[in-house]
């Protein structure tokens, strides 16, 4: 079952196009990487989904619905450009956004001071907004995005500002809320959170989706068929194009796996010294991310 799905949407401003017949099914449960450089379309995407803009046309569905206002409540929305009342109270601003979403006061209260605590942020809920450092205010953003509980969560760099420490604690809340069932739509330029966390991606480039699928499927799909071998003890000089170098006193290569299959290139590579290593390399999301804009940058 999907939570979203999106049909043919389309959104220009003036003569700009943001989206080109865009359509996207994003599944229950798990994390969704929404994927693009600059300018490619995702916040205007994403705005269209969070009801702040109309797309031109086309359909979006939130389970199985037309998208319409009373599914506000059950998304969570993590903008880009952060918005918290400066001169408001942590505790104060977080009631507030919890009774935006619905929520009743009591219920409002008991969450906002379990996640205070869970964030180990307690000590802050008379600080103002204003007297937070960026990342202490980020914190309480994430907060004011989740404390309703929402069956989406839509997160736009949800690590920037963040140092490595409080980037670790936000990721592993990601993955507490997936586990939970909450669905996670990441947009990000951070391919290695994309590679640690997501589960299907969607790439979108100059308006047009280029590339969707789940995240193991998208690697094998750009896969070099090339295999990294470490081998020690060399017995027989090694084919110059394989172009060996030594690391650690040990000989390093690539070579690619041609008709051959696993098995027979391994027992070839076992005449040449003792086999220390053999592994498939994949590409990682950063390479696929730029081919990918490579590619497409000439149509
Ligand atoms: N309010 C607006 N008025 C006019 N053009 C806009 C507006 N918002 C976005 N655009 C244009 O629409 C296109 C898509 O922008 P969008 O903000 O959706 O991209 P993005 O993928 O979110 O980029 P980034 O990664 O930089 O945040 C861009 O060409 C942008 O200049």
């Amino acid at each position: 079952m999907e939570i979203l799905e999106i049909r043919n949407l389309n959104k220009s401003y003036g003569n700009q196009k943001a989206l080109n017949n865009i359509s996207l099914t994003i599944p229950k449960g798990g994390i969704f990487g929404l994927l693009g450089p600059n300018g490619a379309g995702k916040t205007t995407l994403i705005r269209i989904i969070n009801q702040i803009i109309e797309g031109d046309s086309g359909e979006v569905y939130f389970n199985g619905e037309i998208l319409q206002p009373k599914h506000i409540s059950q998304i969570g929305y993590l903008p880009e450009e952060r918005g918290l009342y400066k001169k408001m109270k942590v505790w104060d601003q977080l009631v507030y956004f919890a009774r935006l979403k619905d929520m009743p006061a009591a219920l409002a209260k008991e969450r906002v001071a379990f996640w205070l605590k869970k964030m180990d942020i307690s000590s802050w809920r008379d600080k103002r907004i204003d007297d937070l450092s960026k990342g202490m205010a980020q914190k309480v953003q994430f907060i004011s995005t989740i404390i309703h509980e929402p069956e989406l969560l839509i997160l736009d760099e949800p690590f920037s500002g963040f140092d490595p420490l409080n980037a670790e604690i936000i990721k592993n809340e990601i993955i507490e809320l997936k586990n939970k069932g909450i669905t996670v739509v990441l947009s990000t330029h951070r391919m290695e959170s994309v590679e640690l966390l997501c589960d299907q991606i969607a790439m979108i480039h100059r308006s047009n989706k280029i590339l969707e699928g789940r995240l193991t499927a998208v690697k094998q799909m750009f896969r070099p068929n090339t295999y990294e071998v470490i081998l020690s003890g060399i017995n027989e000089t090694l084919p110059e194009s394989w172009n060996a170098s030594q690391v650690n006193g040990n000989t390093i290569f690539k070579i690619p796996l041609g008709q051959e299959s696993p098995n027979s290139t391994l027992q070839m590579l076992m005449q040449y010294g003792e086999l220390l290593g053999f592994r498939e390399i994949l590409p990682t999301m950063e390479e696929i991310f730029i081919q990918q804009i490579k590619n497409h940058s000439y149509e």
